[in-house]
């Protein structure tokens, strides 16, 4: 493997769409996206092979059952979600940057499976009040979903000591700036650099 490993978690609402979105645009960190597989719908102006492989229950079980999954999980009951061995080769082989979007327990397996070619960046919103404020403005979700979303989001803050860093997403341009300073110390000094930071 010539590339690392970089995983985002997050509560949902909290930005890590918007700030890969935003790595990507910065050619010198030299990131490919994991387009994880997903047992969801698309909602909005999500693409199918672009923002994930959307699959139905059969297929995805068929991949769980042919072991083309590095790790999945049943991040909200009934939806699955995994990274893919396929995905995980086609960028960390072409030298790039690996930047995966995962939850929290999907993050700490791939830690424990990479060590230290990867590091886990939490992200954390500034508050509650803020997160629902941006899952109900996104404007992609029922009700019904952003309740279970903001339900499950002090459970996942819970997880935030044990990731390598955590990168608070207040204001967008500084959120961005820090996770793309501590992706640059990774990628050059190691997981020691970012640990420190
Ligand atoms: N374990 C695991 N979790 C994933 C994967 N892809 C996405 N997720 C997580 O699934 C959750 C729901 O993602 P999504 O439906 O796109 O909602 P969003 O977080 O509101 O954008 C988030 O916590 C994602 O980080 C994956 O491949 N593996
Ligand atoms: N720092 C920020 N300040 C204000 N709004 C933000 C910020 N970061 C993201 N958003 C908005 O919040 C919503 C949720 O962001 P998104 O990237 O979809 O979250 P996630 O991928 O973590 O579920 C989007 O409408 C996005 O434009």
């Amino acid at each position: 493997m010539k590339g690392k490993i970089i995983i985002l978690s997050a509560p949902s609402g909290t930005g890590k769409s918007t700030i890969i979105t935003s790595l990507m645009q910065e050619p010198d960190l030299h990131l490919g996206f994991s387009i994880s597989a997903t047992s969801r719908k698309p909602r909005g102006a999500e693409v199918n092979g672009k923002d994930y492989f959307f699959l139905s229950e059969e297929e995805f079980q068929k991949k769980i059952d042919g072991g083309e999954f590095v790790e999945w999980e049943e991040v909200y009951a009934g939806t699955r979600y995994g990274t893919l061995q396929s995905e995980v080769e086609r960028v960390t082989g072409s030298g790039s940057h690996l930047i995966m979007d995962v939850d929290v327990k999907g993050a700490l397996n791939i830690k424990k499976r990479f060590g230290n070619d990867a590091v886990a960046i939490f992200v954390m919103p500034p508050d509650i009040a803020t997160l629902e404020h941006r899952l109900r403005s996104r404007g992609t979700d029922s009700a019904e979903t952003i309740e279970r979303r903001l339900a499950k989001a002090e459970f996942e803050m819970g997880f935030a000591p044990q990731f390598d860093t955590v990168v608070v997403n207040d204001s967008l341009p500084r959120a961005v700036a820090e996770v793309a300073d501590k992706i640059r110390a990774f990628a050059t000094c190691g997981i020691e650099a970012v640990c420190r930071r």
